[in-house]
């Protein structure tokens, strides 16, 4: 038998298939999905199985055998190695980083295996097996080791294996990799000591020796072998290690490891809560998405639920449909919420059948959760991004909650975007998708209208919408004011707060209410505008923002490269307030203190949420009222709910309002309806002042009047305009190398090149020739970030329309083009479906 693997080297000329003979003792065990050994270049290096045949095309004699088999079970299933090959070939990213992606980084070292008898089943299988195997069984259980059996009967592989499927025999794995599983001391009683009167043990010990005889007395009255942990032992009864090492000795008790999964939510108690009766919007989208599931048939829902709406609810019930058919389910949020509260929700309803993967826990216990994913004990995987790939074999549901965040979107290769793969992953399913938001998406908006404006399922349509417009229990939306700050400038307010929001924080401070403030501010780019006018320096040809680059004192386009001087008058009005962007949270805190001695503020922004559960702990502490004010970045505007918080300000909404990328937008109505979303949540109604110097703008003005739909449809407007998704898609070439001639050079081959095979395929038609296939090269130009790590940096965006492969594209150029830059060192990055343009 042969088995194609991918072998774990990280380079593009080795990222195919490698055939290696699977030896006779190891055919058994080699699965799709197995880790394996394989020697390569000299040395054994790990591999994926990915698939099994009978013959190899190549001259079986110079064929290698698998080394070694890594795991009992493999730890990758079919469904997911066929979507690391769809990955690697959309996103353009070797095998080997697409598999790696899917399993947790714990899973590096090598599993150690163990076979044990059962002994409570019936042994008539025990004549079903060779006299020797059965000897060494025997003999050897419960630690008889699997990789000597394997080798020592490997006639009797399939005989094995039915034994273990049966039950009848038991497999064991441990991971030798220290960090990677827990082990404990337990001790049990064995059968045939505790079949015994207790008087004939007690005479086994000393007359002096009471706390041995407690200790005996203890585990004879446990049920059958019951196996403790020697730690419970000696809290229960209180006595020393040594006292239940004695009877260990004596044989009363035999001594194992354990091996023990950490449950990072132990000791937290979870309150059960019941399904509530719904309201009648949610029952309305909940019937839909039954629907979808009951009939088990590939479906994307987009549920736009303004914030309050009881989303969550709407995703429980759901899940709990989905649990009844048997099939598990993934629940997707963004890194920064998943905090304790928000897994409490979950827990509460499902309790341990929920398994929690996120980065802050540590390697081990996170390959524990996946671990009780992998062997079936969890049936609800919550998670960030990676959750994706939980091992499940009969997925009936996924949930990505805030589907919107650019966080789904992973920035290093593999460069997925997390929407794509749930839905691929689905359809393999025949699998439900549930994207929720307050506000999706303009891709997943139209994707979902376009394909079922009424939110009616048919049958021929994979999507659909489906929206909830009020609040539970008829609670308002909180009110909106913006204010011009180009009109507090005029009154001779220069301070950043507006006399309106200076007023309101005053009022909180006195009632004792509490108050979110947003400095919306992200990215590394500053942009210029005027104070007086508010005019802000486009680009001609893209109509974004022009980044202010200080040491050359030019500003420029980051799509097209278009430059100018830096002006020093506003080229509008002439006024001299013409100015570089960017407010710091250190600096508005310093401000909080000049005009509200005493004030009490937690500052939530990079800086103060490094270390570990930092951002759980400052949430905790404003929860529980021992701050006035929470001062942050979008960090404090995600999924908080605390009931004393009745104001948000936002100091300045224009900050992210102007950044030179297309979605500015979009992010800005996103992150302001999302603050203003925290106000108001419970019994004491809430209030938004949003600052700003261009209120008139429709981001701003229709997140005041908390209208998505108007939105969508002004944005939608200039993205059709300007050629940007979702009317087209993208895609993002980066080159770099250290000598900035070169670089050029080959850049400039390497579009040409493209545009030259994109013509011999006939797509270079511009987007606005309404040819249903059309591809558009725009660069090479400097990346906005021009010189990372000494190299130089290089783009070229395509932006394109219609059934065009992209990836074999950009591959096929650089495939006929690698070969000549190969020795020069040219590095490419390729990015599809860019969430930023770096
Ligand atoms: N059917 C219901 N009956 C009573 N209360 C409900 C119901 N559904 C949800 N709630 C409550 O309403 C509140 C808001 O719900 P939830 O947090 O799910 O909203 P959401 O749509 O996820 O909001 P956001 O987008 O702001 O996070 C919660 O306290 C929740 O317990
Ligand atoms: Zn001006
Ligand atoms: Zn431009």
């Amino acid at each position: 038998m042969i088995a194609k693997v991918i072998v774990d080297v990280p380079s593009r000329q080795t990222d195919r298939p490698f055939d290696y003979i699977v030896p006779y003792h190891l055919q058994e065990w080699v699965e799709v999905g197995s880790r394996v050994g394989v020697p390569f270049g000299g040395r054994v290096l790990q591999g994926f199985v990915i698939q099994l045949q009978e013959e190899s095309r190549l001259d079986q004699h110079k064929l290698k055998e698998i080394a070694e088999l890594l795991d009992a079970a493999p730890p990758l299933l079919p469904d997911l190695i066929e979507l690391a090959s769809w990955m690697s070939h959309k996103y353009c990213c070797s095998h080997t980083q697409a598999l790696q992606a899917m399993i947790p980084a714990a899973l590096k070292g090598k599993e150690e295996r163990f076979i044990s008898i059962n002994d409570d089943e019936s042994d008539e299988w025990k004549s079903r097996v060779s006299a020797p195997l059965l000897h060494w069984l025997e003999q050897h259980s419960p630690k008889a080791n699997w990789t000597v059996m394997m080798e020592q009967f490997p006639d009797e592989a399939a005989e094995i294996r039915k034994l273990i499927k049966d039950n009848k025999l038991q497999l064991q794995s441990y991971i030798k990799d220290k960090l990677a599983v827990k082990k404990v001391q337990a001790v049990y009683m064995p059968m045939q000591v505790q079949q015994q009167p207790f008087d004939a043990l007690l005479d086994q010990l000393a007359k002096t020796a009471l706390k041995q005889k407690e200790v005996l007395q203890y585990m004879y009255e446990q049920p059958q072998e019951q196996t403790i942990p020697i730690v419970n032992v000696t809290k229960e009864l209180e006595c020393a290690t040594s006292t239940v090492r004695a009877l260990v000795e004596k044989e009363l008790l035999i001594q194992i490891d354990l091996e023990q999964q950490r449950d990072p939510y132990a000791g937290r108690h979870f309150k059960t809560t019941e399904p509530l009766l719904l309201t009648e919007e949610q029952q309305l989208v909940f019937e839909q998405i039954a629907i979808t599931l009951d009939k088990q048939q590939p479906y994307t829902f987009l549920l736009q639920g303004v914030t309050g709406s009881g989303k969550t609810e709407v995703y429980l019930q759901s899940i709990d449909r989905c649990l009844k058919d048997g099939r598990q389910a993934i629940v997707l949020v963004p890194e920064i919420s998943l905090t304790p509260q928000m897994v409490e929700r979950f827990k509460g309803r499902f309790g341990d059948q929920v398994a929690v993967m996120h980065s802050r826990l540590s390697g081990g216990e996170r390959y524990d959760e996946w671990r009780r994913i992998r062997n079936g004990e969890s049936m609800v995987a919550i998670g960030a991004r990676s959750a994706i790939f939980a091992p499940f074999q009969q997925l009936g549901l996924i949930i990505i909650d805030e589907e919107h965040e650019s966080s789904y979107k992973q920035e290093e290769s593999p460069k997925y975007h997390t929407r794509d793969v749930a839905v691929r992953r689905a359809m393999m399913h025949g699998a439900t998708v549930i994207l929720g938001s307050a506000t999706p998406s303009l891709e997943s908006y139209v994707a979902a209208s376009m394909s079922n404006p009424k939110g009616k399922l048919s049958e021929d349509k994979r999507a659909a919408l489906l929206s909830m417009t009020k609040r539970v229990n008829d609670r308002a939306l909180p009110e909106v004011t913006v204010i011009d700050m180009k009109e507090e400038l005029l009154a001779n307010n220069r301070s950043m707060f507006s006399r309106r929001l200076h007023e309101a924080l005053q009022e909180r401070l006195q009632k004792g209410e509490q108050s979110v403030l947003l400095l919306n501010r992200r990215g590394f780019a500053t942009f210029i505008m005027c104070r007086s006018c508010s005019y802000t320096m486009m680009c001609p040809h893209c109509d974004i923002a022009l980044t202010y680059h200080q040491k050359s004192q030019v500003v420029r386009c980051h799509y097209c490269g278009y430059a100018e001087q830096t002006p020093t008058v506003c080229p509008a009005c002439t006024s001299e307030h013409i100015r570089f962007f960017g407010t710091g949270t250190q600096k508005v805190e310093a401000e909080l203190a000049k005009l509200f001695p005493g004030i009490r503020v937690i500052r939530m922004d990079v800086d103060t949420t490094s270390g570990k559960n930092a951002h759980e702990q400052l949430l905790k502490q404003f929860e529980s009222r021992k701050a006035d004010v929470l001062l942050g970045t979008q960090m404090v505007a995600k999924g908080l709910d605390f009931p004393y918080v009745t104001l948000v300000g936002v100091i300045a909404a224009d900050t992210s309002l102007h950044l030179p990328d297309f979605r500015a937008a979009e992010r800005t109505f996103q992150l302001l309806t999302q603050v203003a979303g925290r106000a108001g949540r419970h019994h004491l109604p809430g209030e938004v002042i949003i600052q700003s110097y261009t209120p008139e703008h429709y981001a701003i003005v229709t997140s005041q009047q908390h209208d998505y739909e108007t939105f969508v449809q002004q944005e939608l407007q200039h993205r059709r305009m300007l050629g940007y998704p979702p009317y087209c898609r993208l895609a993002v070439v980066t080159m770099s190398h250290d000598q900035l001639p070169l670089l050029s050079q080959v850049s400039h081959q390497f579009v040409e090149d493209l545009r030259q095979l994109a013509d011999h395929e006939g797509v270079l038609v511009p987007l606005s020739s309404g040819f249903p296939r059309s591809l558009e090269v725009l660069g090479p130009v400097a990346s906005p970030i021009a010189k990372m790590k000494d190299r130089y940096r290089f783009q070229c965006v395509l932006k394109y329309r219609g059934s065009i492969d992209i990836a074999a594209l950009i591959q096929g150029t650089l495939h006929q083009y690698k070969e000549k830059s190969i020795q020069k060192k040219i590095q490419y990055s390729i990015d599809i479906d860019p969430q930023v343009i770096m």
